[in-house]
């Protein structure tokens, strides 16, 4: 049978599907494979055993079945094509940053009626998990006996903090005294840093020996319940690493959309560090680190004007999934001589870049961080730098 370059595949599409040579949209192929005339995919170079049994049917993966040569392509082809999509020529985008398998550090799991997982791809059912590839130890160590405690319908958000494993149990409420043993005892059992429950009122914390906290930049920050955190800790290793490169000499720098102070905490110098969530803002705040001032800011309704702007040397933004449409005009026709931008999503982060290339920035590098190993989410830091 010939085979016509219109049956390889050549790219993976945003959601993970293969895309062959003549634009079919195949689920499950890899660059590199031939899609066969009755539709069997006939694996490439880059098409690999993916290592997990519910792969893919969980929908915590969608590219386990593409080697890192063609993840990290693909990481690379999401960044370019949304820059191509806003008209703006691609930068250098550096080779891609992979976070290891089994590192990542938090994770929202679901259970219901003896169940526990991700849900399955575009669907509310869970996926029991047997298996991870990608959580850490500590927090799979946690899903069997989650499991038989479990009973009813719940969410099991789990974080890994400095002191353990800190689990917000979502939807459950801790009715009489025996039910409260229940869970401490399930907590010292298990050792876990902190349980609370949530039953729609907010966290209620049951169980906390010591507080809880995440060190970040060297400086141990208190743990608000539901914080932001990257999710690995080598992906923030690399983030910050492209964020301290961009900001070079910088000495007085804005962090904006700050967190619990990921970047304002591990670069030098002065800091002005502004966040929208109170409980970080107070975290943040209580965090021992000479020459850093933390504004409570909503910076979609406030964003810093050109004249706030026009003090610092540099300015790193790390918006929510949205971006950060409102600050950015401001921050094109500021002084500002260099930018890191933090971003979680190729699309709007083109968007972003394109209001500052309108006003003569010049974006040099691109850092992509695939953190969540084997999904389609796509993180990156971008430099942008004024002539
Ligand atoms: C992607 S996280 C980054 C956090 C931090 N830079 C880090 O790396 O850990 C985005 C942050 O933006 C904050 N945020 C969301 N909307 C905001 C707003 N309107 N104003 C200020 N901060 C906001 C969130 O609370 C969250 O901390």
């Amino acid at each position: 049978m010939p085979v016509s370059d219109g049956d390889i595949v050549v790219r993976l599409a945003a959601r993970g599907d293969g895309v062959t040579g003549d634009g079919r949209f195949v689920a499950g192929a890899a660059p590199g494979d031939r899609i066969a005339a009755d539709g069997a995919i006939l694996p490439g170079a880059h098409h690999q055993a993916p290592p997990c049994r519910h792969f893919p049917e969980c929908g915590g993966c969608q590219l386990q079945h593409v080697d890192d040569a063609a993840y990290a392509d693909y990481l690379k082809d999401r960044i370019a094509s949304a820059l191509a999509a806003q008209g703006l020529a691609p930068p250098e985008i550096r080779t891609p940053h992979l976070s290891p398998p089994r590192s990542r550090r938090r994770a929202q799991l679901k259970a219901a009626g003896g169940v526990i997982g991700f849900n399955a791809e575009g669907s509310h059912r869970i996926v029991d998990m047997r298996e991870c590839h990608v959580l850490r130890p500590e927090l799979f160590d946690l899903v069997a006996p989650l499991r038989r405690m479990l009973t009813g319908r719940a969410g099991a958000a789990m974080t890994l903090a400095d002191q353990g494993v800190d689990l917000l149990l979502e939807g459950v409420s801790a009715e009489g005294l025996a039910q409260a043993e229940a869970l401490t005892g399930f907590a010292r059992t298990h050792r876990l840093a902190r349980l609370s429950l949530d039953d729609g009122y907010g966290p209620q914390t049951m169980w906390e020996p010591e507080p809880v906290t995440a060190t970040l930049g060297g400086v141990p920050v208190p743990l608000p319940h539901n914080a932001f955190l990257q999710a690995t800790a080598d992906g923030e290793a690399a983030l910050v690493a492209a964020v301290r490169e961009a900001v070079g000499e910088a000495r007085l720098v804005a962090d904006l959309f700050a967190g619990l102070g990921t970047f304002a905490l591990s670069l030098r110098g002065r800091v002005y560090a502004a966040e929208g969530a109170r409980d970080a803002v107070l975290a943040l705040k209580s965090a021992r680190r000479e020459g850093l001032f933390v504004d409570h800011r909503d910076l979609f309704r406030r964003p810093l004007d050109a004249a706030e702007l026009g003090r610092f040397e540099a300015v790193v933004l790390d918006p929510p999934r949205a971006g950060a449409k409102e600050q950015m005009p401001l921050l094109a026709v500021s002084p500002v001589p260099r930018i890191a931008y933090v971003s979680c999503n190729p699309a709007t982060f083109a968007r972003d870049a394109r209001t500052l290339a309108d006003a003569g920035c010049r974006l040099d590098w691109v850092q992509p961080v695939g953190q969540f190993r084997w999904s389609t989410h796509v993180e990156l830091v971008g430099r942008f730098s004024r002539a």
